[in-house]
């Protein structure tokens, strides 16, 4: 386990700017296409977190629990370094494992083996680490000459496969999860349950974002509860699921 690895947030703020169209029936349409007159847009402001201050060192096994649309995806996009917080400041000390925005990376008409080295790069691999480990990878998505043909001719199990031996050949001190990754039929679920073990195992910090109560507590030593992008509550497992279950025993 690396006892190097620590993550520090301050006050971070995330926000998007994005563009509503107040009215959108058919009638307003119809009229602003008959009069050339453009529907206005409204600009409008997203926050997706707000003032989230952390501290995760090595050893940290944390969930991050909150319902939809707190903010948990773009909390890990943070630590990523994928997303720029608005205000504050992020400072992750460690290599980072994404595995979680499973398709990102992928291009359709690119073979099997040209989206090991996308995907690899993506998740924070570097080329020659991935040139190095491509026969292994290869072996580990069974998937033989298949590798050779478009992804768009792969069934969602393969694509899976693929995604999952990828993630699995890289080493990271952090490692970034939403869910387990479920993959394919039996036997290789098994084979693949057993890689992600070890290599959380291995890392010195985990981040969890999950709404899966039994994964959490048989993964995660610690919570942080978010709510409209804010961390309101901070603790043990089984403090924080109670209160994210509204009391209910966890
Ligand atoms: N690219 C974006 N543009 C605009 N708004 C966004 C964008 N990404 C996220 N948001 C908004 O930010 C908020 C937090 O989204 P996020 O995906 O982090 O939530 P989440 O907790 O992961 O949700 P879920 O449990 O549903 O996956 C939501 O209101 C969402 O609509």
């Amino acid at each position: 386990m690396s006892l190097a690895a620590h993550i520090v947030l301050r006050n971070v703020a995330v926000s998007f700017p994005v563009l509503s169209f107040r009215d959108r029936s058919l009638r307003s349409r119809f009229v602003s296409a008959v009069t050339l007159r453009r529907t206005a847009a409204v600009p409008h402001i997203v926050t997706a977190l707000n003032d989230v201050s952390l501290d995760i060192r090595a050893g940290d096994r944390l969930a991050i629990v909150g319902a939809n649309g707190a903010g948990k995806t773009t909390l890990l996009r943070v630590l990523a370094g994928i997303y720029h917080p608005t205000a504050g400041s992020v400072d992750v000390n460690g290599r980072c494992l994404s595995l979680f925005d499973l398709s990102a990376g992928f291009d359709e008409e690119a073979t099997g083996y040209e989206n090991i080295i996308r995907r690899g790069l993506v998740i924070g691999a570097r080329r020659a680490e991935i040139d190095a480990r491509r026969a292994e990878i290869a072996e580990f998505t069974e998937l033989g000459d298949r590798l050779d043909l478009p992804l768009r001719t792969y069934s969602s199990g393969m694509m899976l496969r693929l995604i999952f031996a990828v993630a699995t050949a890289v080493e990271g001190e952090i490692v970034l999860l939403d869910e387990w990754i479920g993959v394919g039929d039996q036997q290789f679920r098994k084979k693949a349950r057993q890689r992600l073990d070890e290599i959380v195992a291995r890392a010195g910090i985990l981040v969890l974002a999950s709404h899966d109560v039994d994964l959490i507590k048989s993964t995660c030593n610690r919570a942080i509860l978010l709510e409209e992008g804010r961390i309101t509550a901070a603790g043990s497992i089984d403090e924080i699921l109670s209160r994210y279950l509204g009391g209910a025993k966890a």
